[in-house]
């Protein structure tokens, strides 16, 4: 079983249009709402698979109901920790050449005793469970702190953990010494302080991180694929998809595929195989849809069987 929690979620609202231009009146030849936030999405794609997943989520306001309804439609069971602020909507803008611009509210304001439910409420839920994943960003007033009291009781738990978050607040998650931890390439630039042009560069940056004690980094890298690295094993694995369509939620499809593997008994090439597929199987759906089984099976991930190293990342 692998328990999310999503500090804040959203409604996620995509928008197909022809091409962006500051200032202008432009249309939409389509438009969807999914279940959103990091969290919400790993738990979405384990449960097209057939995974064992329990989100835990804070909600608030009619977009909380909203978001319940449409969480409701994709068989994730869900434990809401109810806000007296309102769940948030973020927008994403996809063009016909793939490129997605993303528009993310900051989200409601959580008190301090909301807080304290939030943490509660997800431990209990931990409970017995193989992974608990913490993905995304915090909402305002929840603190970084909320990172210590989580890893400590999924520890006292015997549960594993794993943080998926970017800037200020996934550099406090990093001190606490998750399991795993996912960050994208520019998060892990962002992480150990300075520019990762090659992959021989996100290996350092990857290896410095698991030296200070965290099991497994994996490191997305859009195009490029997905790396892992242990103390003493290192993969890379890659997929091409030739009409990309949005890459809304791509990182979070990787992270339930890799933790899918991993609770499988795969190994970590394998897991990162499984990654993989999963992340790219996104890329060629619209929105923030995730892949079942079948969009899985349209991508073939190759693993190299020795890592690029002179890879250069993001061309
Ligand atoms: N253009 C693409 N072509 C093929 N696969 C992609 C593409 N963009 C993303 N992916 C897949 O999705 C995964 C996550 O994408 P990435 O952009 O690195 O994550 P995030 O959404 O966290 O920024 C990648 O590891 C890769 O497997
Ligand atoms: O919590 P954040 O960082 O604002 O991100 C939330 C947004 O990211 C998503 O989880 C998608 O994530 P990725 O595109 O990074 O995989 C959306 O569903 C959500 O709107």
């Amino acid at each position: 079983m692998i328990v999310t929690l999503t500090p804040n979620p959203s409604v996620d609202h995509a928008m197909v249009i022809g091409s962006l231009a500051r200032g202008e009146v432009l249309r939409a030849s389509e438009s969807r709402l999914d279940a959103g936030g990091k969290g919400v999405n790993v738990s979405r794609a384990l449960a097209a698979n057939g995974a064992a997943t329990l989100a835990v989520v804070p909600l608030g306001g009619h977009q909380g109901h909203l978001l319940a309804d449409l969480l409701g439609t994709t068989g994730v069971t869900h434990r809401p920790v109810t806000l007296a602020g309102s769940t948030r909507m973020n927008v994403s803008v996809l063009e016909p050449d793939g490129t997605t611009t993303k528009l993310n509210e900051p989200g409601p304001t959580l008190s301090a005793s909301e807080n304290t439910t939030m943490i509660q409420t997800t431990l209990d839920a931990a409970e017995g469970a193989d992974w608990l994943a913490v993905c995304g960003s915090l909402p305002p007033g929840a603190t970084p702190d909320i990172y210590a009291a989580l890893r400590a009781g999924a520890g006292a738990r015997g549960v594993r953990f794993v943080v998926d978050s970017s800037g200020a607040s996934f550099a406090v998650a990093v001190e606490t010494r998750p399991t795993l931890i996912k960050p994208n390439h520019e998060e892990l630039a962002e992480l150990v302080g300075h520019a990762l042009p090659t992959l021989r560069d996100v290996r350092d940056a990857a290896r410095e991180l698991v030296s200070s004690g965290i099991e497994i980094v994996a490191v997305s890298l859009g195009a490029d694929g997905a790396a892992l690295f242990t103390a003493d094993e290192a993969a890379h694995a890659h997929a091409s998809v030739s009409a990309p369509v949005s890459t809304v939620g791509a990182g979070d499809c990787m992270l339930a595929g890799l933790l899918h593997g991993l609770t499988s008994g795969l190994s970590i090439g394998e897991a990162l195989v499984s990654g993989v597929a999963w992340g790219s199987a996104a890329v060629a759906l619209p929105g923030s849809s995730v892949p079942t089984p079948a969009d899985v099976r349209t991508v073939a991930p190759v693993l190299s069987a020795e890592l690029p190293l002179s890879m250069e990342l993001g061309h």
